[in-house]
């Protein structure tokens, strides 16, 4: 309920409580009165408080005489837009609107999410990230770092959400293509959650972005006066550990409910967080599974325009970092599905690191050793230490190549045109983020190979034209994924994220673009939310069937049921009315 407490502070409650009258309305019930109202983002209408409510709602003389519709809020803001040059001030702007006035915010954004998309995603949220510090102007999420960790219960207890069901946390140890970024990695986790709510339909107010501020490696950082971060090198070892244990008892205790998306970790850490809680509380690592399973849904595409099965394909991965080693499970998952071995499909995947191949004579980390070659068995031969990559490409005779080394110009001409060599039609991936840091341009890719590649990228790239034909280049991207996943995992309750709930997520993806875009690997931007419907209910299904569903009556939905649910249940932007309480009025 919404009373206030008893020391007279801002009442505990949500910030967002949206209740239903008899007839099945929505509406807000007003917590907060007069001034205060124009200042809590979720609650904010702007000039959009009608007469009727500025009178009851204590607000009358404190905004601008004329009421405007959302449409038009969105149109005037729109043009204010336009005329922001610099992609990072795009940024800026649109973040100081989410903090001013989140529905608005929501609905801009909802009108034009593919040209905004990689404003307030990637490529420009990893400039976000670089200058967080600067940007800095209110608070927004949970700022968890070794000055309050010892308090975590507490500081949970501050933040002004009672519902919270997804958490995106980052340690920023490896935030996109681009390292540590100490505690900017704030940006990347307020970036994902405006796309859980824009593609996956998860409310606001369910949301909290999570910084894990465990201290920073990068000098420079440390140096800086006006860095905002903690100024000490990162906790290691057990500390490092004791720190996400707090974190995630904290959360446990104050968000039963809540999913948690493990962002942008370091390697080592991602793999160890990963495994240490999936079983503790629902959630599971973007970066690994979530990059695995929208590579595996475009490749699969990629397959099928080939007329090949993946089960004929022979494949490198450049770069064996959290999204490397998820992709390459990912692959093996789905060569498996096609009737092969563990065995059979790890002889075809073939991953590079830094040195070269993974061969297993190499003094190799635990989780790069699953997909380890032997140098004995390999097949053909090479001059140094490991195989390069060209090397690799000319001996395993690849015909798909993907890379998520973070190395930008890794494909090179020669390399590409060596896949080429042995099949017709490449597939080629550079898939690492933010732009700078791709493998190589798409239009690169396609030049070399006569347009005959099959190309996608992780962050937006503009069509290519080539010889007359213009080829539209896909987003393999995570973000056809993790909104999806989470909001079908939030309607199931699920008590787990399973590998084959993310594995379905692939399937549903591919499926999704087959029927809607037989010619292309990744659907267009602006259908996220549709394809993150059709995640979210083959998630859900596979909740059913692995056990895992704690929300009651979802068995005997079938698909066109679980569909209407899904889409009954998608957060849309809307300025709700306020209203007294109604008597006898059920919660939402
Ligand atoms: O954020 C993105 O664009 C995709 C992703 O998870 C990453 O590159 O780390
Ligand atoms: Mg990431």
């Amino acid at each position: 309920m919404t009373t206030a407490n008893t020391e007279g502070r801002l009442p505990v409650t949500t910030h967002y409580d949206v209740r239903r009258d008899a007839e099945g309305h929505r509406y807000l019930e007003p917590f907060v009165k007069g001034f205060d109202l124009t200042r809590i983002p979720l609650l904010n209408k702007g000039t959009a408080f009608t007469h009727e409510e500025r009178e009851k709602l204590g607000l009358d003389g404190l905004i601008a005489p004329q009421v405007d519709s959302l449409n038009t809020l969105v149109d005037r803001l729109y043009r204010d837009y336009v005329q922001v040059q610099k992609p990072l001030d795009k940024h800026v702007f649109l973040r100081h609107l989410q903090d001013r006035n989140e529905v608005l915010f929501y609905a801009l954004l909802a009108a034009h999410v593919e040209e905004m998309l990689p404003i307030v995603y990637t490529p420009t949220v990893g400039q976000a990230v670089q200058e967080f510090s600067k940007i800095y102007r209110v608070p927004r999420g949970l700022m968890l770092s070794t000055d309050n960790i010892e308090r975590a219960e507490q500081a949970l207890g501050n933040v002004p959400l009672n519902d919270v069901r997804i958490i995106v946390a980052t340690d920023s140890s490896a935030i996109l293509g681009i390292g540590d970024q100490g505690f900017g990695g704030m940006g990347i986790s307020i970036g994902k959650l405006s796309l859980y709510v824009v593609a996956g339909g998860v409310g606001p107010d369910k949301t909290l972005p999570v910084e894990l501020d465990v201290g920073t490696n990068r000098q420079d950082l440390l140096d800086d006066p006006d860095y905002l971060g903690v100024h000490h090198k990162r906790l290691t070892g057990d500390e490092y550990l004791a720190f996400v244990d707090r974190f995630v008892e904290a959360t446990r205790k104050r968000y039963p409910k809540a999913i948690i998306q493990w962002e942008d970790f370091s390697r080592d850490a991602a793999f160890t967080v990963l495994e240490r809680y999936r079983k503790v509380v629902p959630s599971f690592n973007d970066d690994i599974q979530g990059t695995g399973a929208v590579v595996l849904a475009g490749v699969l595409n990629a397959c099928r325009l080939k007329g090949e099965r993946l089960r004929d394909q022979r494949i490198v991965l450049h770069g064996a970092g959290a999204g490397g080693i998820g992709v390459t499970d990912a692959l093996r998952r789905g060569l498996m599905r096609e009737g092969l071995s563990d065995e059979e499909a790890r002889s075809r995947l073939f991953v590079l690191d830094q040195t070269g191949l993974l061969l297993s004579d190499r003094n190799l980390e635990a989780y790069k050793r699953t997909y380890a070659h032997d140098p004995a068995s390999l097949g053909f031969s090479y001059a140094g230490r490991a195989p390069s990559l060209l090397e690799t490409v000319q001996g395993a005779g690849a015909t798909i190549l993907v890379g998520l080394s973070g190395v930008s110009g890794a494909f090179s001409e020669d390399v590409v045109k060596a896949v080429h060599a042995n099949t017709a039609q490449p597939i080629v991936f550079p898939l690492s983020n933010p732009t700078a840091n791709c493998e190589a341009l798409p239009g690169d890719v396609l030049r070399w190979t006569d347009g005959e590649a099959l190309v996608s990228t992780g962050s937006p790239f503009a069509p290519v034209e080539l010889n007359g034909k213009t080829y539209p280049i896909g987003q393999g991207n995570n973000a056809f994924i993790f909104p999806g996943l989470g909001f079908g995992a939030i309607l199931a309750g699920a008590r787990e994220i399973t590998d084959e709930m993310v594995l379905e997520a692939a399937y549903a993806l591919a499926d999704y673009t087959a029927r809607t875009h037989p010619d292309r690997l990744y659907p267009p931007v602006d259908e996220l939310p549709a394809a993150s419907i059709e995640v979210a209910v083959r998630v859900i299904q596979q909740t059913l069937r692995d056990g895992v569903a704690q929300e009651k009556g979802l068995d005997g939905l079938d698909e066109a049921a679980l569909t209407d649910l899904v889409r009954a249940k998608f957060w849309v932007p809307k300025y709700l009315p306020f209203r007294a309480p109604a008597p006898g009025g059920g919660q939402a």
